[in-house]
C-alpha cells in the first residue's frame, strides 16, 4: 500500500506535567505523545480530567511541561517551545498561533475590529487586507465591525474570536471548548468556520471538545484518558466518538 507522509505542524513527545505532592499529586500528562498535522483538524476528547486543557495549553506555549518536547514548524523551520522563556514563548504565540478560548476573551472596551486586530497591534503579523476581508465576509462580521462585545451576541462574539484567532494565518489554530457556552444554531456555524478554515483556507486545527457532535467535524479525534493518549479515531462519526468516550470513562 502507498503512504503518503504528512508533515506535522506541531510534534509533541514525552510530555509530563504534575502538580502538587504526596498524596494530592496529579498528572494531567504522563509521557504524552502526539503529531498533529499540518493543514487538517484535529479534535481532542476525553473525560473531565484526562489532560485535554493542560495538553492544549502546553502544545500552545500558553503552559509548559516538566519533561519532553513541543516542535512547531511554522515557516519551513521547526520550534521547540519547551524552554523557552516567558518572553520568547509570548513571541512565538503572538507570530505563529492563534487560540479561540470558550470564553471569547474579547477585550470589552474594543470594538469588533480592534479586537480582530489586536493581535497585529501587538507586534504581530500585519494581516493581508484581502484575506483579512476575505475572512470577515466569510464570517458575516462586515456589519458589526464597529460594535463592542456587549453588543454582540454570544454567537457574534465568538466569530470575533475567530476572525482574530484565522487572520493573522497562524501556523496552527487552537480552540478550547469554542461551542461550550453557545447554542446548537451558534455551535455549528462556529464549527463549520473552523473546518472551513482547513478546506478552505489551508489552515491546521486543534479543538478541545466534550462534544462527540463537534468532535465529528473533525478530520481525526484523538482520545485521552489518565494524561495518555487512548486511541486516535480517523474520520470519525459522533455515534463512535459518543461510545468511544463511554469506554475511555471506565
Ligand atoms: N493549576 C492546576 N493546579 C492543580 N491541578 C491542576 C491545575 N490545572 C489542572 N489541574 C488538574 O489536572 C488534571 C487535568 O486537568 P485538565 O483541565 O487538563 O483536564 P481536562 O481534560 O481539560 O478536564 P475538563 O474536561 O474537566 O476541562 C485535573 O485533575 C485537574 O484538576
Amino acid at each position: 500500500m502507498q503512504r503518503t507522509t504528512t508533515r506535522a505542524a506541531v510534534r509533541a513527545q514525552h510530555l509530563t506535567k504534575t502538580y502538587g505532592s504526596g498524596e494530592a499529586t496529579v498528572h494531567p500528562l504522563r509521557r504524552l505523545s502526539i503529531e498533529i498535522p499540518a493543514g487538517e483538524f484535529t479534535a481532542i476528547m476525553g473525560p473531565s480530567g484526562s489532560g485535554k486543557s493542560t495538553l492544549l495549553h502546553v502544545l500552545a506555549g500558553l503552559d509548559s511541561a516538566d519533561e519532553g518536547s513541543v516542535v512547531l514548524s511554522a515557516q519551513g523551520r521547526d520550534v521547540e517551545l519547551i524552554g523557552l522563556s516567558e518572553r520568547e514563548l509570548t513571541l512565538m504565540r503572538r507570530r505563529y498561533i492563534g487560540f479561540i478560548f470558550q470564553a471569547y476573551n474579547l477585550v470589552p472596551a474594543m470594538t469588533a475590529q480592534e479586537n480582530i486586530l489586536l493581535p497585529s497591534s501587538l507586534g504581530g503579523p500585519e494581516p493581508d487586507r484581502h484575506y483579512y476581508e476575505m475572512v470577515i465576509d466569510r464570517l458575516g462580521l462586515a456589519d458589526r465591525l464597529d460594535h463592542r462585545p456587549f453588543e454582540l451576541s454570544g454567537g457574534q462574539q465568538q466569530r470575533v474570536a475567530v476572525a482574530r484567532a484565522l487572520v493573522s494565518k497562524p501556523a496552527v489554530i487552537f480552540a478550547d471548548e469554542p461551542t461550550g457556552n453557545l447554542d446548537s444554531r451558534s455551535s455549528a456555524e462556529v464549527l463549520g468556520l473552523l473546518r472551513a478554515a482547513v478546506d478552505e483556507f489551508g489552515q491546521t486545527v486543534v479543538m478541545v471538545s466534550h462534544d462527540a457532535n463537534a468532535a465529528a467535524q473533525a478530520d481525526r479525534t484523538v482520545i485521552l484518558s489518565d494524561g495518555r493518549v487512548l486511541e486516535t479515531v480517523a474520520e470519525p462519526t459522533a455515534e463512535l466518538l459518543a461510545a468511544k468516550m463511554i469506554g475511555a470513562a471506565q
